[in-house]
């Protein structure tokens, strides 16, 4: 049986993480920050699988700034992979607090890698990057040679730790890898990324809970995936016969408008009459011309994104639904 050790695995790429590795059979340790809540609803069905928690599915507590509880519990699991998904990955919040970000987004990474460095039974290694750090390139799409251009923190703590990854692979010989992640969503994605708040609010409206939605610029255009396929990427690369970075896109992209236009089509409603525009959630810069070509991905490790718009719109407001209306027929206790 194989171990693996997942920063992050409460979050959307964590918790699908999760699900496929414990169906290739690996036991699997999840690092978790401590917090007075121990709410961690995107794992509660596995939580409640006699034969997997705490038999193949087991927290640790540790922050990514703890490098002795980390190294303690990396000695302890010996894992065979580590997936470093942990870190602050709100773009938007980058810019309010950017030390944060770079603390946990760029730091913790480097300091994961100072632990591999000096472990002798060295796990893989896989770092979840991001089409941030292209931010407005020349080229497009982007692809594994482009050159980084961020102009966000969060993309600038993601190039830093991009490229601390590739210097440890070249300089030290450590098996990690780099995945370029373009935008990625799921019925499991957090509210506050605009995808999520969009189908949310589509089925809220929908279901006259809601009456409007505020947004920010509606011009951003992004390459949205599906989350469940990006984390089978991620798995196929610590799987590789050699390490390396991959671009992980649909090659596809769609604006704000065009995300919002199949959300509210779902719910055949036109989104023109419900939403709201508020510079709060506008940004003092943002990448563009953000798509990505994963063909490296396809002829290496034999992946391709499927879910496109606006299937993936469709997916995530059907879920929205079905939360409000089992929420509306439970029992009040
Ligand atoms: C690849 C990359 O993907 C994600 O970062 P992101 O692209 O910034 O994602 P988002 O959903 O926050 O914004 C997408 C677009 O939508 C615009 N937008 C308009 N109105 C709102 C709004 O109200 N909220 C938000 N959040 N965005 C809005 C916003 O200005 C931008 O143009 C993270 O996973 C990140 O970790 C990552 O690595």
């Amino acid at each position: 049986m194989k171990t693996a050790l997942i920063t992050g695995i409460t979050g959307q790429d964590g918790s699908y993480l999760t699900e496929l590795l414990i169906s290739k059979g690996y036991s699997v340790h999840g690092i978790v920050r401590r917090s007075s809540t121990t709410v961690r609803a995107r794992l509660d069905h596995l939580f409640h699988r006699e034969d997997i928690y705490n038999k193949r599915l087991f927290l640790h507590y540790a922050d990514l700034a703890d490098t002795t509880t980390i190294r303690r519990i990396m000695l302890k699991c010996t894992p065979d992979e580590l997936y470093h998904l942990a870190g602050q990955s709100h773009v938007g919040a980058s810019f309010d607090i950017p030390e944060t970000t770079c603390e946990f987004t760029a730091m913790g990474t480097l300091k994961l890698l100072e632990i591999i460095r000096d472990l002798e039974q060295k796990p893989k290694f896989l770092h979840i990057s991001s089409s941030e750090i292209f931010g407005r390139p020349d080229q497009s799409p982007q692809n594994e040679m482009t050159p980084m251009r961020p102009v966000t923190p969060y993309g600038i703590a993601k190039a830093f730790a991009t490229q601390m990854v590739t210097l440890y692979r070249e300089s030290f010989g450590l098996f990690a890898c780099n995945a370029i992640c373009y935008n990625h969503e799921s019925p499991l994605r957090g509210e506050s990324f605009v995808t999520r708040k969009i189908t949310r609010a589509a089925a809220a409206i929908a279901r006259k809970h809601q009456e409007s939605v505020s947004l920010g610029s509606l011009d951003g255009r992004r390459d949205w995936g599906f989350a469940a396929e990006y984390v089978d990427a991620m798995w196929r690369m610590l799987q590789h016969d050699h390490a390396d970075d991959f671009v992980l896109a649909t090659g596809t992209h769609h604006s704000v408008k065009d995300f919002l236009d199949a959300s509210f089509k779902a719910v055949d409603l036109d989104w023109q009459d419900f939403v709201k525009q508020d510079p709060r959630y506008m940004r003092p810069s943002e990448g563009t011309r953000l798509v990505g070509d994963a063909s490296k991905a396809e002829r290496e490790l034999g992946w391709k994104a499927e879910t496109t718009l606006p299937k993936l719109a469709e997916l995530m407001v059907e879920a929205d639904l079905q939360r409000i209306d089992a929420s509306e027929t439970k029992p009040a206790f």
